[in-house]
């Protein structure tokens, strides 16, 4: 079986087999993911979408076409140990959702979850499986992308810059981006610090960790793919 996790600007694959995750590739369309779906000869496809229902819909139209029995992932208000602390449930966002599901079967510690990719978000999970809320903020590229927008004389780039100053534009406006992700982070370790006495396990995932800064936090795990090792969780109670 393969597991899929579909973000708001990238798809991840992965295979699911003898009970391990081996992280395939990601890409960008509807396109792309069927021609790798296809060319891997994929017949069982379990996947998670924080996608519009019109792409879901597109994407169960195209799988079906394709002849791949597939399982889509929604968000729960329980499971696997793990409660869901929003009053709506379904509008927790299934990537965070499925970080949670991850982080308990890592630890049976209390977990702070931070998922860089198109939003950073933090999630924390107590040692008794609550979920206890986050916070989401635009991830680097959209605060940049959102300063492009409402300015005139404002351009990008999304490499690193080597410096610490900007000396040019578009370097002061990613580092400028960056530092408010560390800040992000931060304050997510003060908070954390200022409320849990016990041990705190924390868990950094998707794209955009690269930009972090992790050594002053201590237990903290870079695990790039944690959603699609929630998705395991599922497969692995679902057989
Ligand atoms: N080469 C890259 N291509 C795209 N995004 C990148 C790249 N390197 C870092 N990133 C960062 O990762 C984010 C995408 O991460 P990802 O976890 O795939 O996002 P999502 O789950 O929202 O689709 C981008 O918004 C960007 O900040
Ligand atoms: C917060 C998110 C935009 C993060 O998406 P991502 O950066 O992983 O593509 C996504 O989890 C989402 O659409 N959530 C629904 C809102 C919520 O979780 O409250
Ligand atoms: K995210």
């Amino acid at each position: 079986m393969k597991l899929l996790e579909v973000g708001n600007t990238r798809w991840k694959l992965a295979d699911f087999i003898n009970d391990d995750v081996r992280f395939i590739g990601h890409g960008i369309g509807l396109q792309d993911l069927l021609m790798v779906l296809e060319q891997s000869s994929t017949q069982q496809l379990m996947f998670a979408s924080v996608a519009s229902d019109e792409t879901n819909h597109q994407l169960q139209q195209r799988l079906t076409q394709a002849g791949i029995d597939f399982i889509q992932v929604v968000t729960q208000s329980q499971f696997a140990g793990v409660q869901n602390a929003y009053a709506d449930y379904q509008r927790l966002g299934v990537d965070r959702w499925l970080t949670l599901l991850a982080a308990r079967s890592l630890t049976s510690s209390h977990c702070a979850i931070v998922d860089a990719g198109t939003a950073i978000t933090l999630d924390i999970l107590d040692k008794d499986g609550q979920h206890q809320g986050g916070w989401i903020a635009p991830g680097l590229h959209t605060m940049q992308d959102a300063l492009v927008a409402r300015s005139d004389r404002i351009k990008a780039r999304y490499d690193a810059p080597r410096a610490e100053l900007g000396q040019c534009t578009e370097d002061g406006l990613f580092l400028g981006c960056q530092a408010a992700l560390r800040g992000f982070v931060e304050q997510a370790h003060q908070y954390v610090q200022a409320n849990y006495r016990e041990p705190v396990s924390w868990f950094f995932s998707g794209g955009g960790t690269e930009h972090l800064t992790l050594d002053y936090i201590h237990n903290a795990q870079l695990r790039p793919h944690l959603v699609l090792e929630g998705l395991a969780v599922v497969a692995r109670q679902s057989k």
